[in-house]
């Protein structure tokens, strides 16, 4: 049976190197590795040839043999204490070396031989020098006591360190020095030399002498070496550099003393001596100075009494305006007993004018008794309403209004003005921004009320109106068909009302919103099919969320598409409830598993799975599952129990508008509560009008004389076309809505002229929050809600992680959307709607959506790195993030050919798309949408000129330093960083 060699080893107890390498010997060839096996011949040979060599007494070549195989298993031989140069012996006699030990030679004298043995072996392994050994060694020395003296020798260190040096060299390549030690001695044969005696070579196996050399080293021409060695001068052991290196011992140096910088030399104290002293000196006058101090605390005086009195003018109004704490300290001055002592001689020396006639001649010419003022004897007492330090405000105010509401003495407010070089009279008229600059200047919170206009009154009653549960009826449910395109909508809804509408559609995109109301049984149900998920959350951006149920649509060949994650996004967002429609189950390629299993990554469990999502599997073309669909709506509508007063005057939505020749403006509105009817006069944004005619969105022509709740209807009788997603409400008169249009138009206008404010930043997230701007959930936690974009999913998903480890007992931070891909419309809209973040992670917004968030105020914050997210997220958190610099976007440019110069690099020939590219800016590139890097703008030229700034539509050369790789139709931003000094309080 065979038998591994490594079991057979563990058998004999040898090691199993050991007996492959006796195997080669015993002629068991191939045996390479101690996982080989040996069958029973050749287990006879490897046994036949190891008690050969056990049997064969005193043989050198049997010995060795056996000394290899068996030193472990001779333990009974005493221990004898080697040195290392007999190590190296091991595959060779030893005599030499062990009969001065036997015959009590010195150790000493020993030692010294090892060392030079150690040297020289190593340095000559080749030297055939055994021979000589051998022949004087009586009997071969025990190779255990080689093997076993090894861990006991304890070699001086220089010794060590020379055996550790050179085996190394022998290690690294032991076939090439084994080769060589046997093609060496052929080599240096010396024709002169004595005829040499036999060699190890001779007797022992080559194949065993690998085993010789790695045990023993080949010392045996170190044997020889030593009996040469003991008439020679001994040499010098050669320096070898250790293997492990350690560093010399630096030379203990005195610690220096650290240099103690000279101090420089005192500085005297510049005394200057005032001029008045100087000329007094020159006078003769005896001790000037003295003179000068006494007049100077005399004027010193003076000026206390009448800061006591309340004579200044101008720094009263500074002090005032200074911190409440630097007041109180310069009060606390004035009120010591300096401040007593002046105000008393400051009465005194009233008296004292008033009494001579000062500020009372009129009196005395018209014989009149001097009576002393009380007002200027006794402490001024302000009469005004005591200081408020937070107030509302409504605009425009009189001054003295002004002093009402905050109690600011009018005299301070004056004071005030004057010194920001405005003299204004008590009934003057503030605008708001004065009013806000001084009750800045006197640290008043001011906040200024708008005054309630008649749009306030009006339309704040329409919306306040609650109606009485017995008025409540029940209505039909507005569902929105959401989803990615091409996945059938449209097709859905065509079949489940019956219509094609699809087949008409350019490109078979739907591009208009479509609104229907259909029967389903005795029950109805209003459908909206938007073009996509920003005209859906468009409505909810503007306030006006139409939708009761949205019901997302997944083509189940497809499965969840980018735009399928922005749907799920919206919807969530709107806070109603989803049902899902798995279409396309007609398709052969349609997998419903795996669409449910991604639908469930995005938090959407279906209820077949255990969760609360109702996933209905239809088909447009067959028709599959289109009643079911229906049925889920209508039981769904039914828990939520929409309801509405179909007796009230109709509110609703604009959904869309258009110009039509015959009809003039038509706008679809969908009635959200109340009936609306003809001859209602409507108010819609910044449009009115009285309906004049209603017809049926399903037949364009059907007249209706009236539309009752989650009614869709297509109306005549605005002035202009409303916008989608305008409210719309039901006046009584149509002057009222006249001037509500006239107002919201001019309102509009300035806020585009004047700019607009952003919605959430994270910057004044902080702010917003201790205003009380940002209303928190029923728990008092108030979310920062952000737009994730990112290169690749792998980042969504680190960047998740991080800002899952981000825990703040009153703010969580919400993610409302975290998709592939750069920010689009739909992003800034959900973003505005839902008064959210976007974090562009290595990707750009598009022009439209850039141009939005500008409109809307949206911030776009695009990063490149994931902790820098978490941890500008963690400062907001903390409320300590500051803007310390601030990224100016310029303009953009779009590489339209690149020219390589050899000695300059590339420059891209570009247009100006937008904004301007302007010397000393940075540019970002970006390329298919993504953020390549940012680098310094080297050289701009227009033509062949340098340029300063290049506008909007021009052409230039831009050459960006440190990066040639531009390609065409990489699109280049222009931005500049400005830097913000902190403010003192960050
Ligand atoms: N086989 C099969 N094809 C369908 C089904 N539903 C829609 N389609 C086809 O898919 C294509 C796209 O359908 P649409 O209804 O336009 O898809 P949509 O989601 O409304 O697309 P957009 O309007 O662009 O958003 C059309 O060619 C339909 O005929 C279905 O259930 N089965």
């Amino acid at each position: 049976m065979p038998i591994r060699i490594y079991a057979l080893a563990k058998e004999l107890q040898v090691d199993s190197k050991q007996l492959v390498d006796i195997c080669n010997r015993a002629g068991v060839t191939g045996k390479g590795s101690a996982l080989a096996s040996l069958d029973d011949d050749e287990l006879v040979k490897v046994k036949a040839f190891l008690n050969k060599d056990s049997g064969s007494d005193g043989g050198s070549r049997g010995s060795q043999s056996r000394q290899a195989v068996d030193e472990p298993m001779r333990p009974e031989r005493p221990v004898q204490p080697a040195k290392p140069s007999r190590i190296r012996t091991l595959g060779g006699p030893l005599g030499s070396k062990a009969q001065p030990n036997e015959d009590g030679s010195d150790a000493s004298q020993e030692e010294e031989v090892a060392e030079n043995d150690a040297t020289v072996v190593n340095e000559e392994p080749a030297q055939p020098a055994e021979t000589t050994a051998e022949e004087s060694t009586p009997a071969p020395a025990p190779p255990e006591e080689t093997e076993t003296s090894e861990p006991e020798t304890s070699p001086e260190p220089e010794q060590v360190e020379e055996v550790i040096a050179k085996e190394p060299a022998d290690d690294a390549e032991p076939n090439k020095a084994d080769d060589q030690e046997v093609a060496k001695p052929k080599a240096k044969v010396d024709p002169d030399a004595p005829v040499r005696s036999i060699r190890r070579g001779d007797y022992i196996a080559i194949g065993s002498q690998r085993k010789v050399r790695t045990l023993g080293g080949g010392s045996g021409g170190g044997a020889q070496k030593k009996d040469d060695d003991r008439d020679k001068p001994k040499p010098k052991p050669k320096k070898v550099t250790p293997v492990v290196k350690i560093a010399k011992m630096p030379t203990a140096q005195a610690p220096k003393q650290p240099t103690v910088s000279k101090e420089p030399a005192a500085q005297k104290p510049i005394m200057q001596l005032p001029k008045e002293a100087i000329k007094g000196a020159k006078k003769g006058q005896k001790a000037p100075l003295e003179e000068f101090t006494k007049l100077h605390e005399k004027k010193r005086k003076s000026k206390d009494r009448k800061s006591a009195t309340g004579v200044s003018e101008t720094p009263d109004v500074r002090e005032e305006s200074e911190t409440p704490s630097k007041t109180a300290r310069k009060k606390g001055k004035s009120t010591g007993m300096a401040g007593m002592a002046g105000s008393r001689d400051a009465r005194t020396q009233g008296r004292k004018r008033s009494r001579s006639g000062f500020g009372g001649d009129g009196d005395d010419s018209r014989g009149r008794r001097y009576r002393p003022r009380r007002e200027k004897s006794g402490p001024k007492v302000s009469t005004a309403a005591p200081r408020k330090s937070d107030v509302a405000l409504e605009m425009p105010c009189s001054l003295r209004e002004f002093s009402e509401v905050t109690g600011l003495p009018a005299q301070v407010v004056q004071r005030t003005l004057m010194s920001f070089g405005q003299m204004v009279t008590i009934n003057a008229m503030l605008d708001t921004e004065t009013a806000e600059l001084i009750a800045a200047e006197h640290g008043v919170d001011l906040k200024i009320k708008e005054p309630e206009t008649i749009e306030d009154t009006l339309i704040s009653q329409i919306e306040d109106q609650i109606d009485e549960d017995s008025d409540l009826a029940e209505r039909p449910p507005v569902v929105t068909f959401l989803g990615h395109v091409d996945h059938g909508k449209t097709s859905l809804l065509d079949k489940i009302i019956g219509l094609d509408v699809v087949s008409g559609e350019a490109g078979g995109i739907t591009q208009h919103i479509r609104a229907y109301i259909v029967d389903k049984g005795e029950k109805k149900i209003s459908f909206v099919d938007t073009p996509g998920h920003e005209a859906f959350t468009e409505m909810r951006a503007r306030g006006a969320n139409v939708t009761d149920i949205a019901v997302l649509i997944v083509a189940a060949d497809d499965g969840v598409m980018p735009q399928t994650e922005e749907a799920i996004s919206h919807a969530k967002a709107a806070e109603v409830p989803i049902i899902v429609a798995l279409n396309k189950m007609d398709v052969p390629g349609a997998n419903p598993e795996k669409a449910l299993q991604q639908l469930s990554q995005h938090g959407l469990l279906p209820a077949e799975w255990g969760g609360d999502v109702e996933v209905v599997k239809t088909s447009a073309i067959t028709g599959e599952g289109i009643d079911t669909l229906l049925e889920t709506i209508l039981l769904t509508s039914e828990i939520h129990e929409y309801k509405a007063n179909p007796n009230r005057d109709a509110v609703g939505v604009c959904l869309e508008a258009e110009q039509e020749s015959d009809r003039g403006v038509l706008a679809k509105l969908i009635v959200k509560n109340g009936t609306l009817k003809v001859g209602d006069i409507v108010v819609c944004g910044s449009t009115y009008g009285r309906v004049k005619a209603m017809y049926d969105t399903l037949d364009s022509r059907k007249r209706l004389e009236e539309a009752p709740t989650s009614t869709p209807v297509n109306v005549t009788g605005f002035d202009e076309a409303p916008g989608a997603g305008e409210k719309f409400y039901v006046l009584n008169d149509i002057a009222d809505a006249r001037e509500i249009a006239e107002m919201r138009s001019d309102r509009t206008r300035a806020d585009k002229l004047g700019g607009h404010t952003v919605k959430v930043s994270f910057e004044d997230f902080q702010e917003r929050l201790q205003s009380g701007n940002l209303a928190g959930d029923g728990a008092g936690i108030v979310y920062l809600n952000i737009i994730v974009r990112a290169d690749t999913r792998g980042t969504i998903e680190a960047l998740q992680k991080e800002l899952d480890k981000l825990d703040h007992p009153e703010v969580k931070v919400r993610v409302m959307q975290a998709t592939v891909g750069g920010v689009t419309v739909a992003d800034v809209t959900l973003a505005s709607a839902s008064d959210a973040v976007i974090v562009a992670f290595n990707v750009i917004p598009d022009e439209a959506a850039r141009s939005m968030a500008d409109d809307r105020g949206v911030q776009i914050r695009r990063y490149n790195i994931i902790y820098k997210v978490t941890e500008d997220i963690k400062l907001l958190l903390e409320g300590q993030l500051r803007p310390e610099s601030r990224v100016t976007e310029l303009g953009r440019a779009l590489v339209q050919r690149t020219f390589t110069i050899s000695r300059i690099g590339t420059i891209a020939g570009c247009r100006v798309l937008g904004g301007i590219i302007e010397r000393g800016c940075r540019i970002r590139v970006n390329r298919d949408g993504r953020g390549i890097g940012d680098y310094p703008l080297d050289s701009l030229k227009r033509e062949k000129d340098d340029a300063k700034e290049v506008r909007e539509g021009y052409e230039c050369g831009i050459k960006l330093s440190g990066f040639n790789d531009i390609k065409d139709g990489d699109i280049l931003e222009a931005f500049k960083v400005e830097e913000f000094a902190r403010t003192l309080d960050s």
